[in-house]
């Protein structure tokens, strides 16, 4: 038995191993590679320059706010009588909101107009700037920087899933560098211009004329937003792919959950976020630990440290314009070596760093130090064309936002407090060697092995491209004879265990389908991803034409697509009438329509109607079944999914739900049932999908599956076995 279970467990690897091999498509065939490479100039006025205009202008008037409160630091502590570090909490407490924020904004990128969105996070960005500068006191002033934050995570999310749609993909790593390059310069800028405006200003509040005079062009920039164009989801990756762009009329909402539980299934993202987190603890940290040994064990004074940030800052300005269309041309001929550029970008630091903090001289120290955090940086700004890349176009928005908690709240977090705590017990040199060295070699390596998974996620892009098309042509050819529910091209896994492989299958309106297969095949995960519990890997669910891959479990509900589930279904310490009443808990306001489907549900099971007032755990397994039935159907289904509708009955007790059934079905309702009994299943299903060992075996009638005895016989088998 145990070498049994041992092939078997090898053969499910291997096919799994086979389905993430098999989708792969010649590198010509992927978005954005080869065919014509554009220049800057063609690429910008593909999208129009306006967009990306209000986008530099937005992202460098967030640098020039952020360092605006590092230099006037000193001067706010002072107003409202602080200590450093109630003031170091408050400028560092920025950055925790902009994570908080990622996650809202993303998910409004996904679903609402990205023109909005960044108009609105613009306008609020702007209030809370003047804002800043207004407070009164510490704890507005706190508030105010809250709302500033939150409204910056707009960056990262909203204007990097803008980027992607607007322009297309052969300039996206320019695109990305420019926006990135330029909010750095202003950054650089900024400590100027912000104290100068102080000292004009001058006096104890000279401190929020900066934020007054910020403010301002922040909010005619975000006015100018609201009119940018919103350009097609998707439309660069289906010109390239498709050569034409499907337009989605009516979307449906994407579920937060659902969308991460898609997007952690892409290899290339998910070893992207693993490798700039890890970096993370390096990039971020590094600057600030140099500064404290530059001054302690070097004696460098505060222009010195001055003199090598801003080198630093200037070799990063320099270094963006060589990278970025060097990652352009390679993404255009081969893109695995375009992502594994980032990665050999990264690791040098890592051999630089203790030749660097061992220098003899303050000299040798400034200078090693410029080169590693360069390319850091420069491939920390190019990780955004490779998450836009790879990610489904409905989930750019929440992709970004995903990568942006990891890098920023795991990455950043927690390097601080990791090198903080090393710090403190030792010294600025053990911190970098022990935390930078591993976190750069790590993140380095990571990105590298990233880059071998990059055609396979670009070739899943253009399955899922092709497939949307050749649906949009089948809907537009024969309007009349959408199906009600789809399930196309469907693998899922539970953690690393592929137990769907490519499932597919059609209902059509009314009919009742029979899900049959031996134990263990998968049929009630099918039934579960189609009512939204779990998410697939790839592949496609859609309901009277539409998609709804990623719609939380309640919307498909408000839908129509319920679930009873297998087992029991019901709540056995209260009621029948209060089962009801809590699955009608949604209808609450609309009394008349919820005493009629009361009625309604009643009168199918008589038998209830007569002792509602029993408690519901001493009712016999048949009637449990009926009420948990009835609690399901008081929604008015669409399409009704049953896991095991005969598990455990007594023939009687079938014969009754099978009578209901026939009624339900003659009501014109759609059934999909999972059923481990064929006679059951051909007693009341028009169609049989027969699963095994999570891959459909046959779809068909379901008396021809009958006469099929090789499956037929592996039903029964499979139940005596089980
Ligand atoms: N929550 C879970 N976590 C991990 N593995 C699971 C989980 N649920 C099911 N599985 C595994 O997934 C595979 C498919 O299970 P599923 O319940 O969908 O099959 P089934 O066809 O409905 O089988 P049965 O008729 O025996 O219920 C099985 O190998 C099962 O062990």
């Amino acid at each position: 038995m145990a070498t049994g279970l041992i092939d078997a467990e090898a053969e499910r690897q291997e096919r799994q191993a086979q389905a993430r091999r098999e989708v792969l498509f010649a590198d010509e065939l992927l978005p954005g590679v080869g065919g014509e490479s554009l220049s800057l100039r063609q690429g910008l006025a593909a999208g129009g320059s306006l967009t990306f205009l209000v986008l530099v202008l937005l992202n460098a008037l967030d640098e020039l706010e952020s360092a605006a409160l590092s230099v006037l630091a000193p001067d706010i502590r002072d107003a409202f009588g602080l200590s450093d570090g109630a003031i170091v909490f408050i400028s560092a407490a920025a950055g925790a909101f902009l994570v908080l924020g990622a996650l809202p904004m993303g998910f409004l990128a996904d679903r609402f107009r990205r023109s909005r969105v960044i108009g609105w996070a613009g306008v609020v960005f702007s209030l809370m700037v003047l804002a800043s500068g207004l407070a009164a006191n510490a704890f507005l002033f706190f508030l105010a920087r809250f709302g500033v934050g939150v409204a910056k995570s707009s960056n990262n999310t909203a204007h990097s899933s803008l980027i992607a749609d607007a322009y297309p993909i052969g300039v996206r790593g320019r695109l990305s560098a420019s926006v990135y390059g330029a909010a750095r310069a202003a950054g650089a800028l900024s400590p100027l211009i912000v104290a100068g405006i102080a000292t004009w200003a001058g006096g104890e509040n000279g401190w929020r004329w900066p934020f007054f005079i910020l403010g301002l062009p922040a909010l005619l920039v975000a006015v100018v937003a609201f009119r940018l164009p919103e350009p097609p989801r998707g439309q660069h990756e289906m010109r390239s792919v498709l050569g034409e762009v499907i337009e989605d009329a009516a979307p449906a909402p994407i579920s937060v959950e659902a969308a991460f539980a898609r997007l952690m299934r892409i290899r290339t993202l998910r070893t992207a976020i693993i490798a700039f987190s890890a970096l993370g603890f390096s990039l971020f940290t590094t600057s600030v630990l140099a500064n404290l040994w530059a001054e302690d064990h070097y004696g460098m004074s505060t222009f010195q440290r001055g003199l090598a940030g801003s080198l630093g800052g200037a070799a990063f300005v320099v270094a963006l314009p060589i990278v970025a269309p060097r990652y352009d041309r390679l993404y255009h001929r081969d893109p695995e070596r375009a992502v594994r550029l980032l990665g050999l970008c990264v690791l040098p630091g890592a051999v630089l760093l203790p030749v660097q903090w061992f220098m003899p001289g303050w000299v040798g120290f400034m200078l090693l130090g410029i080169p590693g955090a360069v390319f850091a940086s420069v491939a920390f700004a190019m990780v955004g064309p490779v998450v836009q890349s790879v990610t489904p176009y409905r989930l750019r928005g929440l992709g970004m936002a995903l990568a942006a908690v990891y890098m920023f709240f795991v990455g950043a977090t927690g390097g601080a407090l990791l090198s903080g705590l090393i710090s403190n017990a030792y010294d600025p040199r053990v911190a970098v060697l022990v935390v930078g060295i591993p976190a750069t070699l790590v993140g380095g390596l990571m990105m590298i092995r990233g880059a071998s998974f990059v055609k396979n996620d670009l070739s899943l892009v253009v399955a899922d491209l092709r497939e949307e098309l050749a649906e949009r042509d089948r809907q537009r050819a024969d309007p009349e004879n959408v199906p009600v529910l789809q399930v196309n091209g469907v693998d899922f896994s539970y953690g690393n265990v592929q137990v769907l492989f490519d499932v597919a299958f059609e209902v059509r309106r009314g009919e009742t389908l029979a899900l049959l297969g031996t134990n263990g095949a998968g049929k009630s995960t099918i039934l579960k991803v189609i009512c939204g519990l779990g998410t697939p890997s790839r592949g496609v669910v859609r309901l009277n034409g539409r998609t709804i891959t990623y719609v939380s479990p309640e919307q498909r509900g408000k839908y129509g697509v319920h679930l009873l589930p297998g087992g029991k279904g019901v709540f056995p310490d209260m009621s029948i009438r209060e089962n009801l009443e809590m699955a009608a808990f949604r209808m609450r306001r609309d009394r008349a329509d919820r005493d009629r489907r009361f009625a309604y549900v009643l009168d199918l099971f008589p038998d209830l109607a007569g002792r509602q007032s029993q408690l519901a755990g001493s009712l016999s397994g048949g009637q449990q079944q009926m009420l948990a039935l009835a609690m399901v159907l008081l929604h008015d289904p669409e399409v009704l999914l049953i896991d095991e509708l005969s598990l455990g009955l007594a023939p009687a007790v079938v014969q009754d739900l099978l009578a209901i059934l026939e009624r339900l079905k003659a009501d014109g309702l759609t059934i999909v049932v999972v059923e481990q009994s064929l006679n059951i299943a051909l007693a009341i299903a028009d169609r049989a999908v027969f699963l095994e060992k999570g891959q459909v075996r046959f779809t068909g009638p379901a008396r021809e599956l009958a006469e099929r005895d090789d499956l037929a016989r592996a039903v029964f088998l499979g139940r005596e076995g089980g």
